[in-house]
């Protein structure tokens, strides 16, 4: 777990230009720097093609925080102190040739090397992951601190994620790769294990026992933001269910783990992905639906069809929206369906775990109010960041009777904790990097699992031929989603 060294690192970014280091990285660090997080030697050379001065990267790099950061947390002071730290080369990632800035911004003027670990993220398709990790090794980069960063989706398939994986792994040991899913770095996410493994109240009722169902939904407001080329190859499945969804499920099912080391925690992990249910043969006609936006409306603005994204070619059939229902088989979970949900253009920015109580088996209250009876968890991932139960009390007043009413007992954290700003998931991915230690990471054979399972899916809906169903923008999906759920005599709790 986390110690409270924080070390002076030396930072190579790959794709330095690029969407995700503008839009997340250089955020999550300047707020590290901010709040006295980033030692005092701690650089970063930003890596891309484009051969820009140093003067006009910094430009870019402070555009970025202007456009990212939110106007209270952005100070003059902090912002130099954090462009001062960064440096840039430019360079073609396939070639080895141009390493060599690396090792030359590693260099101080008296020609002594940088006594510090070398981080290199790479912010780049995956794809070329392997190239960058041997040039890094043939240039003269590495040594045994290094550590590599590297971002989802990891390949495309069971196939190519094990390539990329032996590409990576032929440079580094597993202990120096750092596989990123950033929803483990999420607040509330880093609480699920709080909740289940420090209050014997949840953890004693975490089973078939006493859970009847499970929720999850990760909807989105936003459509693919430009990012056509790479989302059509990708899909809702493979670029949110393969990873941030399965991690979440893993996380709620998983058997309490020996400790909180990183492999305690992967350990069980991946023996909920090996117990996934597979989706195949007639289920795949009831427990899965597909879906893709068409033109509609969110926050009364009208907003393009997927297929009149910039970019798009009309012809795809790739999925927006996706909806399952699957099954942990384990002893704890037998017989406990897990519902999950994930799309693009959804009415709300939501992501929502919840988990549904069995209700009493003797019952004494009002027979119309059955429906009413039985308790919920709402995890809430964002973005009101909290946790709620809901419980049943009487409705007060001397005319109600013994009429029950469902209430919460609520935690949100921005009421709990005014003062505290809720840190974005890579400020604390990040912070875990520099620190050395990977249990907010995913471990290759975790990585592996979760595409065996998604596999089988995409195997069985190719099969199928089926195009996916349509929805409108601003809407919480294909009607068929809907019904997945119905048909079990439930719905999905939508408030938040
Ligand atoms: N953007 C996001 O919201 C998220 C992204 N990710 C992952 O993060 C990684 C980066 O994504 P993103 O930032 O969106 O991608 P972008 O395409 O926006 O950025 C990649 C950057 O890498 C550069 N690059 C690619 N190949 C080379 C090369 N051979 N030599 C030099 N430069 C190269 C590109 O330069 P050029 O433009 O010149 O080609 C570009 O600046 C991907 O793995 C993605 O899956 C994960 C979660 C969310
Ligand atoms: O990894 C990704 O995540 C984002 C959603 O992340 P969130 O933290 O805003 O919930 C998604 O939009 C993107 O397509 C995907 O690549």
């Amino acid at each position: 777990m986390s110690s409270d060294i924080i070390p002076g690192v030396d930072i190579a970014l790959f794709g330095a230009l690029g969407d995700l280091a503008k839009r997340k990285l250089y955020p999550a660090l300047y707020h590290l720097d901010r709040d006295g997080l980033l030692d005092k030697s701690t650089r970063l050379i930003g890596l891309a093609r484009q051969d820009i001065s140093l003067d006009s990267f910094k430009e870019t790099v402070e555009a970025a925080l202007k456009e990212r950061v939110k106007p209270e947390h952005l100070e003059k002071d902090a912002v130099a102190r954090f462009i001062a730290r960064i440096g840039y080369a430019a360079l073609d990632f396939g070639t080895l040739e141009g390493y060599s800035a690396i090792v030359d911004w590693r260099v101080d003027a008296k020609g002594k090397s940088s006594p510090r670990p070398l981080l290199i993220y790479l912010s780049v398709p995956s794809r070329i992951y392997g190239d960058i990790s041997s040039n890094l090794q043939a240039s003269g980069c590495l040594d045994e601190q290094s550590r590599v960063v590297v971002e989802k989706p990891i390949g495309s398939d069971l196939e190519s994620s094990g390539a990329v994986n032996d590409a990576i792994g032929a440079v580094f040991a597993e202990s120096q790769i750092y596989r990123i899913d950033h929803y483990l770095g999420k607040e509330t996410v880093q609480n699920l294990i709080a909740l289940r493994f420090a209050n014997p109240m949840f953890g004693n009722q975490w089973n078939q026992n006493q859970i009847s169902h499970v929720e999850i939904t990760v909807a989105e407001k936003v459509g693919i933001e430009g990012r056509w080329g790479y989302f059509d190859q990708a899909g809702q499945l493979r670029d949110m269910v393969q990873n941030h969804l399965l991690q979440l499920l893993c996380l709620i099912a998983m058997d309490p783990p020996s400790s909180l080391d990183a492999d305690a925690i992967r350990d069980e992990k991946v023996k909920v992905l090996k117990a996934l249910r597979p989706i195949t043969g007639e289920r795949l006609n009831t427990d899965l639906v597909r879906g893709q936006y068409i033109t509609g409306a969110v926050d009364g603005q009208r907003v393009p069809g997927y297929l009149e994204e910039e970019g798009a070619n009309t012809e795809s059939s790739t999925e927006t929206f996706v909806a399952f229902k699957t099954e942990v088989s384990n002893w704890r979970w037998a017989g406990v369906p897990f519902y999950l949900r994930t799309g693009k253009r959804m009415p709300e920015k939501m992501s929502q775990i919840v988990i549904h109580f069995r209700q009493q088996p003797h019952y004494i209250f009002d027979p119309d109010q059955r429906s009413l009876a039985s308790n919920k968890l709402i995890i809430r991932l964002q973005p009101h960041e909290g946790i709620s139960l809901q419980v049943l009390t009487k409705d007060p007043g001397l005319d109600k009777g013994m009429r029950l009413r469902p209430g919460p007992l609520d935690l949100d954290f921005n009421n709990a904790f005014p003062k505290r700003r809720i840190p974005e998931a890579y400020e604390r991915l990040l912070l875990e990097v520099i620190k050395g230690q990977q249990y907010l990471f995913v471990r290759r054979d975790e990585i592996e699992h979760a595409w065996r399972w998604v596999d089988t899916l995409i195997d069985g809906w190719e099969s199928r031929a089926a195009a996916p169903s349509r929805y409108p923008a601003g809407s919480w999906g294909p009607v068929s989603s809907i019904a997945m759920i119905t048909r079990d005599g439930r719905s999905w709790y939508e408030e938040y």
